[in-house]
């Protein structure tokens, strides 16, 4: 089955593969972006905390495309304390852009305890077309829950999805499903290069030969059957031409059951997830703040 078409719960349509730009350096964030976009990448994924927006967006114009042809997505990241009525407006002018096709509150930490407020924050940029869309990433169903009542449902969770993973995030997919908020998966690949030689490599790896395929085939193409957008990158063109034919790959249900199987043997969320959990500085400064309270009270 080629790439779905995935429609978020605004109407709009995302494309079901996108370029990360996380850890690519500066300097070579133009040329990365132009090679994807030249095998075929039609979609961008960036964030203000990856310092590369003003890379982005001069590969953008390079390549004279219609703004309407090209999907990009930014992120507030609280950097140097800024808002994400401030935060939109420095990546749009870093960018280039008059909006952002999808826009997301990077991590709950930058919104807890008042959630909600943090949303209607972005709510108003979605209101001045700053953003077509908008999300959250790395959201745990508590924080989702916080906002059942905000006048904008978030259209998508960008959250870590794997093998290693999956099963315990199933409850938070069934949520997001149960609510039409779509999912992004980013680190996608964890099992090849963070984890190799794990439990999953078993069945990747003799699925992959089954069917002619590369092992990251195999694990984007269970990305794939999970209705998932896909995030993944390179600087190598060979691989982002794996990347975008993985549109051509179906796994069979035999496929997917093994590779969840195995995925449950591995290590799970406790050793790959890293930007839900509040910060230990965080909470040692509130438990400081919260004594030095009790003192003055005393
Ligand atoms: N919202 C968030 O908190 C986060 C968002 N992201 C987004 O998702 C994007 C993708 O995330 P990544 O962790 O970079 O994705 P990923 O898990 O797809 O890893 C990509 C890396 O895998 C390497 N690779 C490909 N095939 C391989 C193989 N057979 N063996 C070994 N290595 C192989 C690639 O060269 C590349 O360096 C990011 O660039 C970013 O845009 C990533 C992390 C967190
Ligand atoms: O997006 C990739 C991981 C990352 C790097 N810096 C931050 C800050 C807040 C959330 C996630 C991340």
């Amino acid at each position: 089955m080629p790439f779905q078409e995935i429609k978020l719960n605004d109407g709009r349509i995302i494309p079901q593969i996108g370029f990360g730009t996380w850890k690519i350096p500066q300097e070579k964030t133009q040329d990365n972006v132009l090679t994807a976009i030249d095998v075929g990448f039609d979609h961008i994924d960036t964030a203000q905390v990856y310092g590369n927006e003003l890379q982005v967006g001069e590969a953008l114009k390079e390549t004279g495309l219609k703004r309407s042809d090209i999907w990009v997505t930014t992120k507030w990241s609280g950097v140097a304390g800024t808002r994400p009525a401030q935060a939109i407006k420095q990546s749009l002018e870093k960018l280039g852009l008059s909006y952002v096709d999808l826009y997301l509150i990077h991590s709950p930490r930058l919104v807890r305890p008042n959630i909600l407020q943090g949303w209607e924050e972005m709510q108003d940029i979605h209101k001045q077309g700053l953003a077509k869309s908008i999300g959250v990433s790395n959201f745990l169903v508590s924080d989702l829950q916080e906002l059942e009542s905000a006048a904008i449902t978030p259209a998508m969770n960008q959250i870590l999805l794997h093998p290693y993973v999956y099963k315990q995030t199933k409850p938070l997919l069934d949520y997001c499903a149960q609510k039409d908020i779509k999912i992004e998966a980013y680190s996608p690949l964890i099992p090849l290069t963070t984890y190799p030689g794990g439990p999953v490599d078993k069945p990747v790896y003799a699925i992959a030969e089954r069917l002619g395929v590369a092992p990251e085939q195999v694990l984007l193409a269970w990305i794939k059957s999970k209705g998932a957008v896909i995030l993944s990158t390179s600087s190598k063109k060979d691989r982002l031409e794996r990347y975008i034919a993985v549109a051509d790959i179906d796994l069979t249900e035999e496929d997917v059951e093994a590779i969840e199987a195995a995925g449950a043997k591995g290590p799970g969320l406790a050793r790959f997830r890293k930007y839900v959990k509040p910060l230990a500085l965080g909470l040692a400064a509130q438990a400081a703040v919260y004594v030095a309270y009790k003192c003055l009270l005393a």
